[in-house]
């Protein structure tokens, strides 16, 4: 089973424009110092966050139980202007684990609510014997020489933009989740998927709109280690000059 937590920034609209609207550029540095924080807090657990919509950022996290939540709610409040709530739960799809996250924080109040501040709102966690998390590492093959190096910065930003829509689509469909995680990349929590699923779905959107993907696929207890069998999954599809859609490794515990 996966779990994921939601992270949500309480009143943050509010805030941004009071007393009046805050400098954008301090507004960026706050999202992008608290994603790397909340990064570098779940990692520590092997858990992995994604910036989502900064505001709204959703992590992987087997591994982290209710007082590591704590912990990090903590240490946001005890650096940052604004506090966080987070909502926790675990499922057999990680759209379904997020979807019970947000549920059991929408149920303690609103996220502009002045009165709701630092709530942990925990529907259910993942036992250390159910952990089990799919990652599939999903990289556009050649980006460097087919975009990056013949189109502008813009324009290759709208086709990988193009890529993470198509991909989100198909994979929602089936209880999937999928982040962009930089440059050509996409990080996909696909516990339930098999590889043909995944490579069904790469090969639906080479045929409509020409975007060839690749897909490591890495299989563990945690993020990090499901994330990390994903990356040499990569590795081994470029050393077979990518050749093949998909490569499954699981780790060895
Ligand atoms: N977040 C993240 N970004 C990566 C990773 N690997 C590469 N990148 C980014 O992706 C960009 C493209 O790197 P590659 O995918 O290796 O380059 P490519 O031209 O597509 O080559 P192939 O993928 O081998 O076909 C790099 O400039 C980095 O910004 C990764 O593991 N994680």
């Amino acid at each position: 089973m996966i779990q994921m937590t939601l992270i949500q920034i309480d009143n943050y609209g509010p805030w941004t424009v009071t007393p009046r609207p805050r400098t954008e550029s301090d507004l960026q540095m706050l999202q992008a110092n608290l994603f790397a924080d909340l990064n570098n807090h779940f990692g520590n657990k092997k858990g992995l966050v994604f910036f989502t919509r900064f505001d709204n950022l959703l992590a992987i996290s087997n591994g982290l139980d209710e007082e590591d939540h704590l912990r990090i709610q903590r240490s946001i409040r005890n650096r940052y202007p604004i506090t966080i709530s987070m909502g926790v739960g675990a499922a057999e799809t990680p759209h379904e684990a997020q979807k019970l996250a947000t549920i059991a924080l929408q149920k303690a109040g609103s996220a502009q609510s002045g009165e709701r501040k630092e709530i942990l709102a925990v529907d259910s966690l993942v036992s250390e014997e159910d952990s089990f998390v799919q990652a599939a590492h999903i990289d556009i093959n050649s980006v460097t020489e087919t975009l990056t190096d013949i189109e502008s910065a813009f324009d290759t930003s709208f086709m990988v933009n193009k890529a993470q829509h198509y991909l989100m689509t198909k994979l929602i469909k089936k209880g999937a989740l999928l982040f962009f995680i930089g440059g050509d990349n996409f990080m996909s929590p696909c516990n339930g998927l098999s590889e043909q699923d995944i490579e069904d779905i790469m090969v639906e959107i080479d045929e409509e709109i020409g975007i060839k993907l690749k897909a490591g696929i890495g299989r563990g207890k945690n993020a990090e280690d499901a994330a990390y069998m994903a990356d040499i999954g990569l590795e081994e599809i470029r050393a077979h000059n990518n050749e093949m859609w998909t490569w499954v490794i699981e780790k060895e515990y």
